[in-house]
């Protein structure tokens, strides 16, 4: 199995929907998406995704399904030292990298700021949710890999969210959650290819082929849409 996790165009969040250049950008993803094989597209219930998802889901005559556990996660707030609150996955890059040793699997809940009582829980949340999924599509988690019950050589697009789709990540990677949220940023409309990767021996394991990809934006002439990027250093 293939997995393509994209992230919703431009957003216009009090709207529920996506902008006038979010929805170029989904046009122009939709046609890059044609060209590939896709068997399947998963999206999150927010307008921002369903908008983008629309368009790749038109054009190649696929009817959607919804994936409740995908949406954007909620509650993930902490409080920054300087007394902003934050979502999670906005935190500062450098504020993270200021303590050693660095966050692992294991007790990035454990570390300020993430050491908030319900955060663990809603991460295990997103496991449940994924191995389920995966189990749904022939792979059972045992520990960190997955045994292969049934071949599946399906391609899948989920529409879905910046924080979510990073959390997703950390779980299918096995990297701590908190150093993915800041050593990443997926920009609107991308796509992060993930492959099941199978060695004939009854296991498979996630793998990464490529974070974030806006080839479609290039191609398009279009501009990348900044949505969620916080430095102020970035023309
Ligand atoms: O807070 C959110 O909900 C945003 C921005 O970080 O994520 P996304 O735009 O991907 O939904």
């Amino acid at each position: 199995m293939k997995i393509y996790l994209i992230r919703h165009a431009e957003p216009d969040y009090p709207n529920n929907t996506i902008t006038p250049p979010g929805h170029l950008e989904a046009q122009a993803l939709a046609e890059r998406l044609c060209g590939t094989k896709i068997d399947r597209i998963y999206h999150s219930p927010l307008g921002r995704a369903i908008h983008t998802m629309q368009y790749t889901a038109d054009a190649m005559g696929i009817q959607p399904t919804l994936l409740p556990w995908t949406a954007e996660l909620e509650g993930w707030n902490f409080v920054h030292p300087n007394g902003k609150t934050e979502v999670a996955w906005n935190v500062d890059n450098s504020w993270i990298r200021e303590h050693r040793p660095y966050p692992s699997s294991e007790n990035w809940h454990q570390l300020p700021p993430f050491n908030m009582p319900d955060f663990h829980d809603k991460y295990e949340d997103i496991r449940r949710n994924s191995d389920r999924f995966f189990e749904e599509n022939g792979y059972q988690r045992e520990g960190g890999r997955y045994r292969i019950m049934a071949s599946n050589r399906d391609t899948i697009a989920v529409f879905c969210h910046l924080g979510f789709g990073l959390a997703w990540l950390s779980h299918l990677l096995e990297l701590p959650l908190t150093m993915v949220w800041a050593g990443f940023w997926i920009a609107p409309s991308s796509v992060t290819t993930i492959v099941m990767e199978e060695r004939s021996h009854g296991w498979a394991a996630p793998r990464c082929y490529g974070v974030g990809d806006v080839g479609h934006l290039y191609q398009a002439n279009l501009p990348l849409s900044r949505a969620g990027l916080l430095a102020d250093n970035i023309d």
